[in-house]
């Protein structure tokens, strides 16, 4: 693992019933980072994300490794903000009491500290009125207030890692930036690493340092994320740029990615995208490419060095004809 690592995840392999959901992932955390991981529904973020946590769901199995193992310190070294806040959050005790729960489980401090410091997390994300909110259950916070506590919760302990899986998908649009907002103050404010899931690439845009393009469980892409949004050597993280609709040219359609991945379990010969690539080959319906080292990224397409600039062009339809 590289010396500044946090995280490294090795050839993770994670499977239901003997089908690959995911399937020889590897990657690393670094100190401090925004590393999204992106890609349509069921290319495995989220298991992967989970992974991470020791959260995965009943009957998965998995191999390769995840060092150093943080699953014993979950809560203290790594935690989570899932998609759901009710699904975070005690329903039968009110929001302060669990905040000031998760400090004592870590360190050994009077109760009335404890309180003093849930208070304190649920001011710094913006909850007004702490001290009586703190009191109150979660059932009488709006969505928006209740990812906030979420979020407090996960970096009260002040992680190294703090997992994201869609944070905001739950949320209506008004909240979502400012969820966003509050999450990206406390990380920075705590000094934690932040592992993204999401499919949102204006997200990966305005708050991730690097991107992680996953499709059919493997890796597509990996690099920095300006880089990889500015010129994707993968085609489908050209595809996946091109469907945004700010790459529609005037007078032209949306550009699409056309059709859906495999589901895990019926996946095609060979590259898994190759049947929605305009760039396949018979070569990459036989044999699924390994990451390769590009340009300080890494790739999983032996055609990235056809790919057209803009790449999203490979995507682009013919001029609308008038009807
Ligand atoms: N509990 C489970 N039992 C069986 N298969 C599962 C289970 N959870 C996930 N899978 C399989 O793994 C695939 C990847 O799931 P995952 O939730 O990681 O996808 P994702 O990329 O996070 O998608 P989404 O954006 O929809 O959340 C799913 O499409 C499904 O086939």
């Amino acid at each position: 693992m590289p010396s500044d690592a946090l995280l490294s995840v090795h050839d993770l392999r994670i499977a239901f019933d003997g089908v690959a959901a995911v399937r020889g992932l590897t990657f690393d955390v670094r100190p401090r980072e925004v590393l999204a991981l992106v890609g349509e529904s069921g290319a495995g973020k989220s298991l992967t994300a989970r992974a991470l946590l020791g959260m995965l769901p009943r009957g998965a199995t998995t191999s390769g490794t995840i060092r150093p193992d943080l699953v014993p310190h979950r809560g203290r070294r790594i935690s989570l903000v899932p998609q759901d806040a009710l699904s975070a959050l005690s329903p039968v005790h009110p929001v302060g009491d669990q905040l000031a729960a998760a400090v004592r489980s870590v360190a050994r401090v009077p109760r009335k500290e404890a309180r003093a410091r849930a208070v304190a997390a649920l001011e710094r994300v913006g909850i007004p009125d702490a001290v009586r909110r703190a009191r109150a259950y979660p059932h009488e916070y709006s969505g928006g207030m209740r990812q906030r506590a979420v979020i407090a919760m996960a970096t009260i302990n002040e992680p190294d890692i703090v997992v994201a899986d869609e944070p905001t998908t739950a949320l209506d649009e008004a909240h979502r930036d400012q969820v966003l907002r509050v999450l990206a103050e406390r990380r920075e404010a705590v000094g934690a690493a932040l592992v993204l899931v999401t499919h949102d690439m204006d997200v990966v845009r305005d708050h991730a340092d690097r991107v992680l393009v996953m499709y059919a469980g493997r890796l597509t892409e990996l690099g920095p994320a300006d880089e990889v949004l500015g010129r994707p050597r993968a085609p489908y993280t050209a595809g996946l740029l091109a469907s945004l609709p700010q790459h529609a040219p005037p007078g032209r359609r949306l550009p699409a990615l056309h059709g859906t991945p495999p589901a895990p379990g019926t996946l095609p010969p060979g590259c898994a995208f190759a049947p929605r690539c305009p760039l396949a080959t018979d070569a990459c319906r036989t044999a699924e490419p390994e990451p390769q080292e590009v340009e300080g990224r890494l790739v999983a397409c032996d055609r990235w060095a056809e790919l057209p600039h803009p790449a999203t062009r490979l995507f682009q339809e013919e001029e609308r004809q008038p009807v």
